[in-house]
């Protein structure tokens, strides 16, 4: 890949877990174990390139919110270093973070919730514009009614709130709102998982055409393994805080390397799939507070040799242009 757009370097985030409540309080008495290390994201190398959309898979709890704030800066990562357009983040200040944050946009699965209930629709698009001097006073009101029309929302309703629209036009409110500030590079939590089946593909189409028009970048995180396989020129697997499988969307749908890649594929829900072919996901994902020693996959793997539950597996090149951490793949002596 030619120099990325952005990129995660060994990227951890560890939370601390406050316990149980009796833990608590045996803490507060002096007598309890210190607080447990939770590893959201736990060493992680992910790569996008200028104009891909980068697909981000796994289970509910395996880290891929907290990736997706730690890549617009909202959210600092314990270790490890974000690089964006050449850059690492963690040193740009002033005018050359605010440009990040900026090109560096959010949209979240919730748009009621990420959206001021007390704002009119034109000042919640505005705002950024307007806070940070983006625009002449005089032109805020066309820049805004453009970013209404990129999205197909109405321009008569931008004296409107929030509750006023649908959830879909709420989503769209979102977009206009990221749209605004001109991004390269939008980092899509769930964005449509909130909304009616039939309006996911309205939102999604329309995703897809920003990019077309604005050659927009995207991390877009899901976990509807369909919709990613759709829209992604490239996904990245993640399961307890790491990337277990990168590559080309076609050739990991057509044949993924890791058993956790097989698994969530064969439990894709599918009208045309014969039903021997349709397996839902066993077990239950461990607790990332404890997770399994050696491949942390190995308890719920069908391949799992002696070697899975004694070494993780490296994330090695397995073809040009794919990754695996699995020991199908790689030579047991890897570190
Ligand atoms: N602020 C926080 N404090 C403590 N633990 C957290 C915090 N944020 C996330 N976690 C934990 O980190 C792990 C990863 O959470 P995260 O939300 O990133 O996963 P996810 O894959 O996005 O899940 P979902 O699809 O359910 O949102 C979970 O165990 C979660 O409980």
């Amino acid at each position: 890949m030619a120099q990325p757009l952005f990129e995660l370097r060994g990227v951890t985030k560890h939370f601390r877990s406050k316990g149980t409540l009796a833990e608590r309080l045996l803490r507060l008495a002096g007598s309890g174990r210190p607080p447990a290390t939770l590893r959201a994201v736990d060493g992680v190398d992910l790569a996008v390139a200028r104009g891909e959309v980068l697909g981000l898979v796994g289970e509910s709890g395996c880290g891929k919110s907290t990736l997706a704030r730690i890549a617009t800066g909202i959210l600092p990562p314990t270790a490890g270093t974000v690089v964006y357009d050449g850059r690492p983040t963690a040193g740009l200040t002033g005018r050359a973070r605010l440009d990040y944050l900026l090109k560096v946009q959010m949209i979240f699965q919730d748009p009621y919730a990420s959206l001021d209930p007390r704002m009119r629709v034109s000042r919640i698009i505005g705002e950024a514009l307007s806070v940070h001097g983006l625009v002449a006073k005089a032109d805020l009101a066309a820049a805004v009614d453009r970013a209404m029309g990129e999205v197909g929302l109405d321009r008569a309703y931008r004296d409107r709130y929030p509750h006023q629209f649908s959830g879909g036009q709420r989503q769209r409110i979102g977009i206009a709102r990221a749209l605004a500030v001109k991004p390269d590079f939008l980092v899509c939590d769930e964005p449509v998982s909130a909304l009616d089946v039939s309006i996911q593909a309205q939102v999604v189409n329309l995703f897809m055409d920003l990019r077309a028009r604005h050659g927009l970048t995207y991390l877009f995180v899901s976990h509807d393994l369909g919709l990613v396989r759709h829209i992604s020129d490239r996904v990245a697997i993640m399961y307890l805080g790491r990337i277990v499988e990168s590559g080309p969307a076609a050739d990991i749908f057509a044949k993924p390397a890791h058993p956790y890649s097989a698994a969530l594929i064969k439990a894709i829900p599918s009208a045309r799939r014969r039903k021997r072919d349709f397996q839902p996901l066993q077990g239950e994902l461990p607790s990332p507070l404890a997770p399994p020693g050696g491949c942390p996959f190995h308890p719920r793997c069908e391949h799992a040799m002696a070697v899975c539950r004694e070494v993780r597996p490296a994330f090695v090149e397995i073809a040009p242009g794919r990754q695996a951490a699995c020991h199908l793949h790689t030579p047991a002596e890897s570190p």
